[in-house]
């Protein structure tokens, strides 16, 4: 029971309290936030008569609060429960809310390192079977380390924020030469980012089991890619241009904490793996649902993934790289096994050769205008309620001619 009521509709409940950065008309200094129903609790104000510790509040971003550790991240959101819950905390709350539509969301975190993998079976397969056509969809290495490939930091996103079609080198199998222009193909990927927290020390990897210790969260994160670019440029040496130009994540950050009843088991994994990737392997049963202009294409659930989030950490620090506050990996484009699971253009076209229907219109690839929305949610709230990840949002706008 709590005396705070969530509207109907509401973006959050009184369970997920993600944490964001915001400004108000009334002032524009960057603070953080917590959602809490269709409200935004503003922490920087209230952090000093609730008895947090209020400089970590006091700043535009969420990295200071990120860095402080598990104890601490428990501990604040311990006490915001108790306010929320206990008539006594209703005074010390209330003075310190706004309407989450007058508030402005900005990107929640300086992104200090940017990794994104490539951790599902059925989007590794899809893919595998497009643009290697004849091959093994899955490369040999494929069941024995997550693959990842290492992103821009630089041109992270919020939610929101315009996405600008890129240009760039593309051939066509059929072309005889590379010409440079608007991608054609220009996709999306449905994934999951994680943040870390605390940062480790370079020369020492950080194992399976230390996930908690270091991961403060998650956000829903769109991986744009330009399929014409990356088909192009790929060979030997992975994605560059094809999916530097833009990754949307959205501007709350749902603590792992809220999503700790979401936790489930995930597929086997066969062959074995080798000793420093074995572990517990859990993941979380959220379902992320792509939207394009208005339209819901695609439900992908991230309890297909093939490996853990847990996994695809320790496997980032197994050479010793070091954690730094700020870091953002990626769980890779999640695709179920059902054609209406996958998270990807290029593979619910099959490459463009089997068009959706959005309303009356036809996609293969994203248009100038169209509006992407991925939403997540997972089960496991009180009374069979859902525990929600909020959204990230972006407009395609055109290339810039030259
Ligand atoms: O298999 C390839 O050559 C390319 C794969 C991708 O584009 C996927 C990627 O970025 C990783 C992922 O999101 O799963
Ligand atoms: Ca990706
Ligand atoms: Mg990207």
């Amino acid at each position: 029971m709590s005396w705070f009521e969530v509207a109907p509709g509401a973006p959050f409940g009184a369970e997920e309290l993600p944490y964001g950065i915001f400004t108000t008309p009334d002032s524009e200094v960057r603070r953080v936030g917590v959602a809490i129903g269709d409200q935004v609790l503003d922490l920087s104000e209230m952090a000093h008569s609730a008895g947090l510790e209020g400089e970590v509040f006091q700043q535009p971003t969420l990295n200071p609060l990120m860095s402080l550790g598990p104890e601490a991240w428990a501990e604040a959101r311990h006490l915001l429960q108790a306010l929320l819950t206990e008539e006594s905390g209703r005074e010390i709350v209330e003075p310190h809310l706004r309407p989450a539509g007058s508030v402005q969301l900005h990107l929640p975190i300086e992104v200090a390192d940017y990794v994104d993998f490539y951790a599902s079976e059925y989007h590794a397969t899809n893919v595998g079977r497009i643009f290697r056509p004849g091959g093994a969809p899955l490369t040999p290495n494929w069941k024995h380390l997550p693959i990842g490939y290492h992103g821009r930091a630089g041109t992270v996103v919020p939610t929101g924020t315009p996405v600008v079609r890129p240009n760039g080198q593309r051939k066509a199998p059929d072309q005889e030469e590379p010409t440079f222009g608007p991608s054609r193909r220009l996709d999306i990927e449905a994934e999951l980012g994680f943040v870390v927290g605390v940062g480790s020390t370079q020369g020492v990897p950080v194992g399976v089991d230390a996930f908690a210790e270091h991961v403060f969260g998650a956000v829903l994160l769109n991986d744009w890619s330009a399929r014409d670019l990356q088909a192009w440029e790929y060979v030997p040496l992975g994605p560059f241009l094809g999916k530097s130009f833009a990754t949307s994540i959205s501007a709350w950050v749902l603590p792992l904490a809220a999503l700790d009843a979401a936790r489930c088991p995930l597929p086997p994994q066969e062959p074995q793996l080798l000793d420093y990737l074995r572990g517990e392997v859990s993941g979380y049963a959220i379902e992320v649902e792509v939207w394009i202009n208005g339209y819901l294409v695609s439900t992908c659930p991230y309890a297909s993934m093939y490996y853990s989030p847990a996994q695809m950490l320790a496997h980032l620090t197994s050479n010793g790289a070091s954690l730094r506050t700020g870091d953002l990996f990626g769980s890779g484009t999640i695709s179920g096994p059902a054609a209406e699971q996958r998270g990807s253009l290029l593979e619910l076209t099959w490459n463009g050769s089997e068009p959706l229907l959005l309303g009356g219109e036809e996609r293969t690839f994203l248009a100038d205008g169209d509006e992407v929305v991925l939403r997540g949610r997972a089960p496991g709230g009180p009374n069979g309620g859902v525990i929600r990840l909020g959204e990230v949002s972006g407009r395609i706008t055109p290339a810039p001619t030259s």
